[in-house]
């Protein structure tokens, strides 16, 4: 479970995050949506101990992101294309992965075949730099990479931003897929209402850093989300 407790961000005499609490259960899959500046992004790094809170706390199986590292066996995620090493080729960033997770050759082969669709023949063997990739194309190794490990925990900022329909399908299908058979939690934020209240069981709406919204009956978020965001 995912708990955040009495949480504040602060910048200069700016609150932009001001959660007092939220928990997240085991298997769901969490969906936050919120308009630019909301702070999505912001309780997403507090989580991954990228950012520091001003106040409170965020724990991963009672574990302070801040103060402990057991939390990252069991954590992935794909924020940004900072997270990954953009000197590298895709092949070459999934084996230094591979590596580092204590995966077998198969195992790998096992994982990226899950990717194959997704990938559409243009990422694997095509010696290409990730420097080099579009957008869309960063997106997939990225979220391919924060998929690596087995971990039970996996946040995706954005993660249909840049990629073409087919490939925003895929993408759905693959979740699906991950929490049917993995039961992985999911964190995910998405300015993509349909795509974030066809895949998640909750959705959380930020609003200048508060919650103002908790989502869980999923006949009724569509008709909430279009309300809240044509205004
Ligand atoms: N390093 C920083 N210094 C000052 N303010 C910051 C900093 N990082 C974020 N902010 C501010 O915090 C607020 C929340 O930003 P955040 O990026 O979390 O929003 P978001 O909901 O992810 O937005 P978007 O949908 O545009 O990605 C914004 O007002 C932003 O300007």
């Amino acid at each position: 479970m995912i708990q955040v407790k009495d949480l504040k961000k602060q910048y200069k005499e700016a609150v932009v995050l001001d959660v007092p609490s939220l928990e997240i259960p085991k298997s769901e899959c969490f969906g936050l949506v919120g308009n630019n500046g909301a702070g999505k992004t912001t309780l997403f790094r507090i989580m991954l101990d990228l950012v520091r809170a001003t106040t409170g706390n965020v724990t991963i199986d009672e574990e302070d992101v801040s103060k402990s590292e057991a939390w990252k066996s069991v954590t992935g995620a794909f924020l940004d294309e900072h997270m990954l090493l953009a000197y590298l080729t895709p092949d070459e960033y999934f084996e230094t992965l591979r590596k580092i997770y204590g995966m077998s050759e198969a195992d790998l082969q096992n994982h990226l075949a899950k990717f194959t669709d997704l990938f559409n023949e243009e990422i694997i063997g095509k010696k290409k730099y990730i420097r080099d990739l579009s957008k869309g194309n960063l997106k997939k190794v990225g979220i391919a990479a924060a998929l690596m490990g087995s971990p039970q925990y996996v946040f995706l900022d954005e993660p249909f931003e840049n990629l073409d329909p087919s490939s925003q399908i895929r993408l759905k299908k693959l979740v699906l897929q991950e929490k049917e058979n993995s039961q992985v939690t999911f964190m995910i934020s998405s300015h993509d209402l349909n795509h974030v209240t066809e895949i998640c069981d909750r959705i959380v709406l930020l609003e200048k850093g508060k919650i103002i919204n908790d989502l869980r009956e999923k006949s009724a978020m569509m008709s909430e989300l279009e309300a809240y965001f044509t205004g």
